[in-house]
């Protein structure tokens, strides 16, 4: 029998009965629900096309101006990057040169924490990989599919790879399904993709869900997802439902080619529970690792395989396999190993019987094992977070699989509890959901690696450390491991301390010890120094890579050898930015006050005066308040900053404000009263050198854009705020002064900035024009702004701080498909800088402020609207809803 005609009409008809009404989904043609998708998240139709082209922003994009002021720089780069890519041939950790393309395609990641990942395309595709540590291998492996075959009365009536791709091989396959019928929904860390069969009455539910659960230190760290198939079978008859799942050994980069890969099927049976499928061995010389995929054998369900097939060919011997009785057959034992240049692939297939108008669940999963590895140095060997449960010898496949498809039900149901309070929340707009849980993807995809701690690290590197103050370092380190996350996937360094700072509240609030072992990492760091010298690019001066008592830039490139070199970043030497010392101090206290672990607090402490007496330096005319020097020294690292600032003059003075806290806490009164006299002088000369009546000027220099209104100066009243240290005693910035520049932002950076439809601009002049002086003044970050957001909450500027959010999730996830792969940066028009970026992690801290202001305010039911005039008047929310 031929491979059946899958649809009734043409793919291409006109979108006619579509019920929905989000631009996403109005192409879509079926009708079915599907079964158990969420309400919220984000959907679309897998017919959808996103028409606003982006550019990765490049040199061609740079002005004349900014050409002259960074020529400099762009030579010094062009040499470095030179030597490090054509001479060393290695690849560079931010490359300027080659920015990763423009893929409109990405879905929800794949696997838990820190075990790698694997990410699947709206349309179902396996498309991006990060199995090596921190690296990224972007393309779709066409053979990683499925394909539903049906039978009625013992004869094959529909097989179809659930695809709407052509390609170009495996052309035995039935391709092409219609996308008008098929729709995704993501909300993160769960997908669902619903498929209408056309003609078939017949609608199939894929559920899939990675093990990624809140206060979670086990599961969380399983490099596994699972596929939940719900058959809905709306005929009067019985069918016979398979589901293959095909996979090629290795995510389609060149060592695929490289030979010596082999197969082999297992079964395994534990606690009554049997599951079956392939192991996929994966034997590169550095990180080798096993793909499993496999199915749940039950009462009713038939698992069949196939152990090789050739997924360059034309893949007929599967397809007429599958099509002739809805089964797999495979010869018995292992495959041969792979010759080079020659690919191979492996098949399972699970099979049930659903009967008329009756429903089924198949349950596949797919894991990796890839337990000990190596960074790009290759000098250490690191073990992932889960082999202390399922260990390193790599043989953990089949036990990862048999755990996730016996586990996935209690992982779902800790998902649900923990999102179900925030969905079920009416007040709350449905974007705002999407936004907050699919933007978590960043915390698995974010190049994470979660280690534990190597034993030979222990007795030289730590415990000189732990001697020296930090009782708890070890303890927490063996107990939780290591966590490192990519500032973004282009932008290659771990644990970017000045952006982790925004991020950071995800962490903390979902896995705060991951935080808590995060900052003992930085807190280890900033005692050691490395004297090594070299060139920094942007000014060109040479010094040292790293230097005592100041917090570090990152802790390292995984093209080297994270924590042990740390400061992969050399556009400027970090020693003398003025942001990263005090977001050290920042995060100590907020953690505390968020986990109220006092041991932690009593190790961090004898770091954070370390490191705020090196800040104590900025401070040059001795008024309590720190001045930028001249140059971009802060986060923002090429908007230069001179004088007192809104921003780092913002975080300093919050950072005093802790110290007191902290010493009052800890009881060092010489302490408190040493940093209560420079809050008070410092207070004073914050609001004499940058109050302009309405707002805080960007910096005191006096120069053309000195009193730009800068979206991110209340960022230390947003930290303040989350710790309830922002009013009594302790209120640094006068209350009426913080609502007065929240509104001055919203008026200008927001709602004067594309219509108020594209969240805030980081800098605007009071002209309503947005600031040109440089080449990050007149961008939106989509981190900043979801921060501001918060603050605004925070303040109850409610209505405002949604509004200002909403811009940039529309922005990223509706108009430039940039779904899970949120970039640092976009301009109004054509460029974005920074794919999948990990500051927008900073959403969480809206939520933090949501909940703080429900745990404060009388319950009210009205929902939160986002719109609101351009005075930012509080509307009939008055504010005080939440
Ligand atoms: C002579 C040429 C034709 C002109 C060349 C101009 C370019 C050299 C510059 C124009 C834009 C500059 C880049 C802007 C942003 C950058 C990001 C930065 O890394 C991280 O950025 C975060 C901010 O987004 C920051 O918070 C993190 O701490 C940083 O790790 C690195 C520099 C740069 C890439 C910058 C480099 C020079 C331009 C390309």
């Amino acid at each position: 029998m031929a491979a059946a005609a899958p649809l009734e009409r043409p793919c291409e008809g006109t979108a006619v009965a579509a019920p929905a009404s989000a631009p996403l989904e109005r192409l879509y043609e079926g009708t079915a629900p599907g079964r158990g998708v969420a309400a919220a998240g984000w959907r679309l139709c897998l017919a959808h096309r996103f028409e606003e082209p982006r550019q990765p922003y490049g040199a061609g994009d740079v002005s004349f101006r900014d050409v002259l002021r960074h020529i400099g720089l762009g030579l010094r780069y062009f040499r470095w990057w030179y030597k490090k890519t054509r001479i060393e041939k290695k690849s560079a950790f931010i490359d300027l040169l080659c920015a990763v393309p423009l893929q409109q395609i990405y879905g929800c990641p794949l696997g838990g924490i820190g075990g790698g990942t694997i990410t699947r395309g709206w349309r179902g595709e396996f498309c991006r990989w990060q199995l090596n540590p921190g690296i990224y291998h972007y393309g779709t492996v066409i053979a990683d599919q499925f394909t539903v075959c049906l039978r009625c009365k013992g004869q094959t009536v529909y097989q179809q790879v659930l695809s709407i791709e052509k390609p170009n091989t495996l052309q035995g396959w039935n391709w092409g399904y219609c996308g008008h019928y098929a729709f995704y929904h993501a909300l993160y860390p769960r997908a669902w993709m619903v498929y209408e069969l056309p003609g078939q009455n017949v609608v199939l539910t894929c559920r899939q869900v990675s093990p990624v659960i809140p206060h979670d230190y086990k599961d969380s760290s399983l490099p596994v997802g699972v596929f939940i198939w719900e058959v809905e079978n709306g005929r009067d008859e019985d069918v016979d439902v398979s589901i293959m799942f095909s996979m090629q050994n290795g995510m389609g980069a060149k060592q695929d080619k490289s030979g010596g890969h082999w197969n082999e099927p297992f079964t395994l049976e534990k606690d009554g529970e049997r599951v079956a499928g392939v192991l996929l061995h994966h034997c590169t010389r550095v990180n080798p690792f096993t793909l499993a995929i496999s199915a749940r054998e039950k009462a009713g369900t038939g698992v069949t395989h196939l152990k090789a097939f050739n997924p360059a060919g034309l893949g007929r011997e599967v397809w007429q396999d599958l099509l002739h009785d809805g089964r797999l057959e495979s010869p018995p034992g292992k495959s041969k190993l792979t010759e080079k240049g020659e690919l191979t692939a492996a098949a399972v297939c699970a099979s049930c019987t659903v009967p008329a108008r009756g429903h089924r669940t198949l349950e596949m999963a797919l894991a990796w094992d890839m337990p000990c590895i190596h960074f790009g140095s290759r000098e250490k060997l690191h073990l992932r977070r889960y082999t202390r449960f399922f260990g390193s010898g790599g043989d953990a496949a089949p036990a990862l699989s048999h755990y996730a498809l016996t586990h996935y039900k209690e992982w779902e149901r800790k998902i649900e509890a923990w999102q179900n309070p925030i969905l079920e929340n009416s007040q709350l707009p449905s974007w705002y959901k999407s936004a907050l849980f699919n933007e978590l993807y960043f915390v698995t995809d974010g190049g994470t690696i979660w280690v534990e701690l190597p034993p030979d690290c222990c007795d030289e590197d730590l415990r000189g450390q732990a001697a020296a103050g930090m009782s708890h370092l070890l303890p927490v380190l063996r107990e939780y491991g290591r966590f490192a996350y990519l500032e973004g996937q282009e932008y290659r360094m771990y644990n970017t301390y000045d952006v982790h700072f925004y991020a950071s509240f995800a962490l903390v609030m979902l896995w705060p010890k991951l935080q808590i072992s995060l900052q003992y990492d930085i807190a280890v760091t900033v005692m050691n120094e490395d004297v090594q010298l070299r060139q920094y690019l942007m000014c060109g001066q040479t010094a040292q890579v790293k230097l005592k008592n100041v917090v570090p830039h990152d802790i390292g490139d995984p093209g080297d050898e994270p924590w042990q070199r740390v400061n992969a970043y050399l556009m400027h030497d970090t020693a003398d930015w003025k942001d990263l010392n005090l977001k050290f101090v920042l995060q100590v206290y907020r953690d505390y006050y968020l986990t109220q672990d006092s041991m932690y607090l009593q190790d961090m402490w004898p770091v954070c005066q370390a490191v705020m007496e090196s800040e104590l330096k900025f401070d040059t005319d001795n008024d309590g308040l720190i001045e930028n020097g001249g140059f971009a020294d802060q986060t923002y690292d090429a908007w230069v900053v001179n004088g007192a600032s809104a921003y780092c003059g913002g975080l300093w003075l919050a950072a005093v404000c802790m110290m007191c806290k902290m010493a009052e806490v800890l009881g060092d009164a010489k302490i408190q009263q040493k940093y209560m006299d420079i809050l008070n002088k410092g207070k004073e000369a914050f609001e004499r050198k940058l109050w302009n009546g309405k707002y805080y000027n960007y910096d005191s220099s006096g120069s053309d854009a000195s009193n730009s209104i800068m979206s991110d100066q209340c960022a230390g009243q947003w930290f303040l705020g989350a710790c309830g240290l922002d009013q009594g005693e302790f209120e640094v910035f006068p209350k009426s002064h913080i609502v007065s520049a929240l509104r001055t932002i919203f008026e200008k950076n927001v709602m004067s900035f594309a219509g108020g439809t594209m969240g805030a601009v980081n800098g605007m002049r009071p002209s309503g024009q947005p600031d040109t002086s440089s080449v990050q003044s007149n961008e939106v970050w989509v981190g900043v702004v979801y921060a501001l957001a918060a603050t605004m909450i925070q303040e109850g500027l409610v209505e405002e701080g949604f509004r200002t959010a909403e811009g940039c999730y529309r922005t990223v996830w509706e108009q430039l498909g940039m779904a899970f792969q949120t970039p640092e940066a976009y301009r109004e028009k054509k460029v974005y800088r920074s794919l999948a970026y990990m500051r927008p992690l900073s959403i969480w801290s809206m939520q933090l402020a949501l909940e703080r202001r429900a745990s404060q305010a009388p319950a009210s039911t009205e929902p939160i609207q986002g719109g609101c005039s351009p005075q930012g008047s509080p509307g009939f929310l008055g504010g005080d809803n939440l």
